[in-house]
């Protein structure tokens, strides 16, 4: 009998569901592994579920949703870590790395309200809840007479605390739902020039030691070269920004053919201060391009923006 290898994730539903599909999607490249205990699921919790009356932001320091599947990784108590890759630190652990990025989700935001209101017809005051300064700054820029409130918890206790009448209106990743299938109450979805996404969003990346051999060859087939592409030039913009969670960064990568092009975007917390950059080339030179995109912000950006 072999080791079970096993799949280290948070327990919250969205990451189940992204174990779940990484565990499909090996097991359709590898038949062998449908087998009883082929493949094993290990939940862990994180510092992030375990902070719900925080933002992030407030509760600080990186790797909130990663930090406990890594030491996992280390420890051997899991093979492979399922993360968003939105929620992955700019700079990986010594002896870990992505090698897998799953083919992208839907990169848009979706936007939930009561009443059926959209960003540009809710009333003047009205509270918008969302966790992250990314969606605030952006709320703030396009309506700065609307009140934003911390939120969090999982996508379906946001949903139950809209209802409920905590909040007039919020915001959740349409990656995040899709997986779910949860899309049947969205009012509406941003398009990209109304709300430019996190870094990543919508894309899965599958963390491992990078000693283990073994797991990266089971994994090289569910590779999506164009999500790496994309999610390399994200990336790279994110590391010339030294981008912590305090500050609000969007940036979005498309592809058409080799050519890879980058819009990225930096505000300051209440959407005032805008700075953004544009670039496109060869979708082999990605992190150069998403490097140059954050070197023409960086150089524009008023002294101690990050730290205000
Ligand atoms: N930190 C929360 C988080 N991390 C990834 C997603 C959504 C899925 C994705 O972007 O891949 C979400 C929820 C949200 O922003 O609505």
């Amino acid at each position: 009998m072999t080791q079970p290898l096993r799949i280290g994730t948070r327990g919250s539903p969205l990451a189940l569901a992204q174990a779940h599909e990484t565990r499909d999607r090996l097991i359709a490249a590898h038949p062998h592994l449908a087998a009883p205990g082929a493949i094993e699921i290990v939940v862990f919790k994180t510092t992030g579920d375990r902070i719900l009356d925080r933002t992030l932001a407030e509760a600080g320091g990186k790797g909130l949703f990663t930090k406990e599947l890594e030491d996992a990784l280390l420890d051997g108590g899991a093979d492979l870590a399922v993360h968003s890759m939105k929620d992955v630190p700019t700079w990986m652990p010594e002896g870990l790395e992505i090698s897998t990025l799953l083919p992208r989700e839907d990169t848009r935001d979706a936007f939930f309200s009561r009443g059926g209101h959209t960003v540009d017809t809710l009333p003047a005051g009205s509270v918008v809840g969302t966790a992250g300064l990314r969606r605030q700054a952006q709320i703030l820029e396009r309506r700065p007479d609307l009140k934003v409130v911390p939120f969090r918890g999982n996508v379906q206790t946001r949903l139950a605390k809209l209802e409920a009448g905590e909040v007039d209106a919020t915001l959740l990743a349409l990656a995040g739902l899709r997986r779910l299938g949860l899309t049947d109450r969205i009012t509406a979805v941003l398009e990209h020039d109304e709300m430019l996404p996190a870094v990543a969003q919508g894309a899965i990346g599958i963390e491992i030691r990078s000693a283990d051999d073994a797991t990266r060859a089971l994994l090289a087939p569910l590779n999506c070269a164009a999500t790496a592409a994309r999610v390399t030039a994200e990336r790279a913009l994110l590391a010339m920004l030294d981008g912590s969670c305090r500050t609000p960064i969007a940036a979005l990568s498309t592809l058409d053919g080799d050519r890879l092009h980058l819009k990225a975007k930096v505000l300051s917390n209440d959407g005032r201060q805008v700075f953004r950059a544009e670039r496109s080339g060869n979708a082999g030179d990605a992190a150069a391009i998403g490097a140059d995109a954050g070197a023409e912000i960086k150089a524009v950006l008023p002294p101690d923006f990050f730290k205000s």
